[in-house]
């Protein structure tokens, strides 16, 4: 349609030369003429695309023009409320008068009660007996041929006053228009046919370039968007994250394998060899290879006595230990088990053995010590270390659980530690990631005594989710290492997926993680604080 506009505008350019008003055209695909405020939008899209070749040059005239209220165009269609009293009444001769109470019923009490006033000022009806009866044979609605000719024409041909009438009963509004003289511009031609946009080698092998006719260039034209990067928000999430633990002076723990043994995972934490979490139906154990090389021999002794007869002050849990339930392989279901071969790390020196890379990190964690000084000589080495990766966990996936999922996990180890450095770290934490409102929950880990859950207060849910889990790590764990008595270990496990969702207003995980993730949205999402 748009080609068949440009079309008419330059074919009847070419006939008359100029076109003094566009509203005077026909526009094909319409039946009236273009003097509609919707006819001359369309001509506007043609004059441009036409003028931008210069093909035709044209200057804007603004008009005022009235459109019809919902209840003026009720009147177009059905008459005015005294014609339709005047319709609904009989005749004199007809009779019986029709009372006011049967008016309202057949016409509505509304029209009944504005239409009789201005039928009685018309003289078109009368009152007899209780009753109303026409008075008149015929009537002249004038008012339903003011709103049609208002409809077609924008205007009345009875001039202002009357416009001014009409727009005090609220009938119609006016409205802003405007339409075109247009002339023929340095381009004119009769054919639309689409000027080059490009200069190709074709066209100069053959020459063609010097009669072809170019589309001139649109400085004006905002450019195409760019097609660049963008951060994936967990990514963007994980960075933050990363830094209030940097600022807080923790060091990052290398996570690099996804794969780790059910030693690493479960025994070294304490955690029984018949926990239901070491079940197939919640964990991905490997088919091949499917066994572990050996853990360190008398870390690995230590950690099997104390879990099948006790030690350092523990019973034990006094079930009979199994070699292969501990040389599992299995994907980690928790970065734990990454906190586990780090702080056994960490107590490299406490063991009388070295380990350069606990001591590179040790180095690099600012920490406060709370008790003895350094150079105690049993080589502990107070560290704050953190990691932000994947786990996995054989769920059912849902619209907020996934196989796989980023955990946030921390620990701190420093001597004379208590619950109250946890629940210190923790709020100074969260107020970072922007929660003031946190409560903490007893809970139960096989390797934190105390454990606590971390709630904060949703305020778009209005309830109080879990964020984490956290506790001071046992003994039992801990002393197997080598750490001394008086060092203790808190850490914490934070998802990282949900606090993304609540942030990005995200209801589904599929949309924030896989194969369904709208790039769109990595591209769109914006770089904002917690
Ligand atoms: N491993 C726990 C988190 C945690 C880490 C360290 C100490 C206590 C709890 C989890 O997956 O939920």
């Amino acid at each position: 349609m748009a080609e068949a506009i440009q079309q008419l505008i330059l074919d009847t350019l070419h006939q008359h030369g100029t076109i003094k008003d566009t509203r005077t055209l026909t526009l094909p695909g319409y039946n009236e003429p273009a003097a509609t405020h919707d006819g001359q939008i369309i001509l506007l899209g043609a004059l441009n695309s036409l003028s931008s070749r210069d093909m035709v040059t044209y200057t804007t005239h603004e008009t005022m023009s009235h459109v019809l209220t919902s209840e003026g165009s009720s009147i177009a269609m059905n008459g005015s409320h005294e014609a339709r009293v005047w319709s609904a009444l009989p005749s004199k001769e007809q009779r019986p008068p029709l009372t006011p109470k049967e008016l309202e019923r057949k016409i509505g009490s509304e029209v009944a009660k504005i239409g009789q006033g201005r039928a009685f000022k018309n003289k078109w009806i009368v009152k007899e007996g209780d009753g109303l009866v026409r008075l008149t044979e015929s009537i002249d609605d004038t008012t339903q041929k003011d709103m049609r000719e208002v409809d077609s024409t924008g205007t009345l041909k009875a001039g202002e006053k009357a416009l001014a009438e009409l727009r005090k009963r609220k009938l119609i509004v006016p409205k802003k228009g405007q339409w075109f003289t247009v002339h023929k511009g340095s381009n004119f031609s009769t054919s639309t046919a689409k000027p080059e946009t490009d200069l190709t080698v074709d066209m100069l092998t053959s020459g063609a370039w010097k009669t072809a006719s170019f589309k001139k260039y649109n400085f004006d034209a905002e450019g195409m968007p760019t097609n660049g990067g963008g951060f994936h928000p967990l990514l963007k999430v994980r960075e933050e994250v990363r830094n209030i633990f940097l600022e807080m002076g923790f060091a990052e723990m290398p996570t690099s394998s996804f794969v780790e043994s059910g030693f690493w995972c479960f025994d070294s934490l304490f955690v029984p060899q018949q926990h239901p979490a070491r079940e197939v139906q919640d964990t991905f154990y490997l088919s091949d290879p499917s066994t572990s090389l050996p853990p360190p021999a008398d870390y690995y002794a230590r950690v099997s006595k104390v879990h099948e007869h006790g030690g350092f002050g523990s019973s034990g849990y006094r079930a009979p230990w199994s070699d292969a339930e501990s040389r599992k392989l299995l994907l980690r279901t928790h970065t734990t088990a990454s906190s586990a071969a780090m702080l056994y790390k960490l107590a490299a020196r406490c063991r009388g053995e070295d380990d350069l890379e606990a001591d590179a990190l040790a180095a690099h964690s600012g920490t406060t010590r709370k008790g003895k000084e350094s150079g105690d000589g049993d080589g502990f080495r107070p560290a704050k270390l953190f990691s932000i990766d994947r786990v996995f966990r054989n769920e059912t996936m849902d619209a907020t659980h996934l196989a796989e999922f980023h955990q946030v996990e921390g620990v701190v180890a420093d001597r004379d530690l208590t619950l109250a450095d946890l629940i210190g770290f923790m709020r100074v934490f969260f107020k970072k990631m922007g929660l003031e409102n946190i409560r903490f929950k007893p809970a139960y880990n096989p390797y934190t005594e105390p454990s606590l859950e971390i709630f904060a207060f949703h305020p778009q849910l209005r309830k109080w989710v879990e964020v984490g889990n956290s506790g001071m790590f046992r003994p039992e764990m801990l002393e197997p290492m080598g750490f001394p008595k008086d060092v203790h270990v808190h850490g914490w496990g934070i998802g990282l997926e949900r606090p993304t969702m609540i942030r990005y207003g995200i209801s589904n995980i599929r949309t924030l993680v896989g194969h369904k993730v709208p790039i769109e949205n990595v591209e769109k999402s914006p770089a904002v604080r917690f």
